[in-house]
């Protein structure tokens, strides 16, 4: 796939705080790429050097075979983390200014805002202030003004936060609508269920460094092993005593068992012993949200299961 971006070796401190450390990825054509990291580690910077608001100390960005100042920025676009910016202005007036920011022809654009407007629900506001919109309307006006110039690099910047669920499967339908389309998109978010369900790679940072950088099935395959949730009254060391079982946690009537990584989830499933109480069983994989707490919290437990930091 054509990488549309080149993040390479970023470097950015404020006064005495180093807040990137050498980041680098790539975003392709195509595709959604989740940047993931706890709060502070650097996302929201890294995004901020790609837009231009800011300039790194030391690497490169390069998106179209320029960097700097003379990247193409019209065909970029971008919903920031800050929400509410444009307040005492008409929805139709805002959505066309922005147009225009982009070089995009109004008339084209009209029509693309009043097909969006419909899209997200919105049918009808064009004439109302931005300031008489709830959070989450808002928030549809302002991801249709990142989409609305037709980018061919959309970045977003947690764009789930504070919609409701119907809100979050329709900007869900239009991100994969998007790339689908083409579109490389890069995508902020905390909600790591919907980056497991959206994303096609994913590149997780913590205190400005790359912790883990690949596909969501590299991760998932290479990172994440079985595990075996059993309910039902057992001792923990019996449990613990099984083969192929890393550690094992108590949660009420029910015990989790972290299993090693070459487990073949059905042989060890035949190989259970005769004396387990067993009322419940499920085997599933650990979740993108075990292995974002695993590294955020340096707990470490899961590491051993395989490194795809290289
Ligand atoms: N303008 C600034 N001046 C000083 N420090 C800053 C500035 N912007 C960011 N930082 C610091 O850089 C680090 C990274 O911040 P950043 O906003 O990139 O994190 P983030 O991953 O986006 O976090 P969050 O998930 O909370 O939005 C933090 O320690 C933050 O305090």
């Amino acid at each position: 796939m054509e990488v549309m971006l080149t993040v390479d070796g970023l470097e950015k401190s404020f006064k005495d705080k180093q807040a990137l450390k050498g980041i680098s990825f790539e975003v392709r054509k195509g595709e959604i790429m989740a940047i993931l990291g706890p709060n502070g580690a650097g996302k929201s910077t890294t995004i901020r050097n790609i837009m231009g608001i800011m300039y790194p100390d030391k690497g490169s960005i390069t998106f179209h075979n320029h960097q700097g100042k003379e990247i193409p920025r019209h065909k970029i676009g971008y919903l920031p983390e800050e929400r509410g910016l444009y307040k005492n202005v008409k929805v139709m007036d805002i959505l066309l200014y922005l147009a225009d920011l982009k070089d995009y022809p109004l008339d084209k654009a009209k029509e693309r805002i009043l097909t969006y407007l419909k899209k997200f629900d919105l049918e009808g506001k064009e004439k109302v202030s931005m300031d008489e919109l709830s959070k989450g309307m808002g928030q549809k006006v302002q991801f249709i003004g990142s989409i609305l110039h037709e980018p061919e690099l959309l970045i977003l910047d947690e764009p789930f936060s504070g919609l409701d669920p119907v809100s979050q499967e329709l900007f869900k339908d239009e991100i994969r609508n998007l790339a689908n389309n083409g579109t490389a998109i890069l995508l902020s978010s905390h909600q790591m269920n919907l980056v497991e369900e959206m994303c096609d790679r994913l590149f997780m940072i913590q205190n400005g460094q790359k912790v883990i950088y690949g596909t969501l099935d590299e991760v998932k395959t290479k990172y994440a092993n079985f595990k075996c949730t059993i309910r039902g009254k057992n001792n923990v060391r019996d449990l613990e005593k099984i083969s192929h079982v890393q550690r094992v946690e108590v949660k009420e009537e029910s015990a989790v068992l972290y299993l090693d990584q070459d487990v073949h989830p059905t042989n060890w499933l035949q190989n259970l012993p005769d004396y387990l109480n067993v009322s419940e069983l499920k085997m599933n994989r650990i979740s993108l949200h075990e292995i974002f707490i695993d590294i955020a919290t340096n707990k470490n437990l899961i590491q051993e299961a395989g490194d795809i930091n290289a």
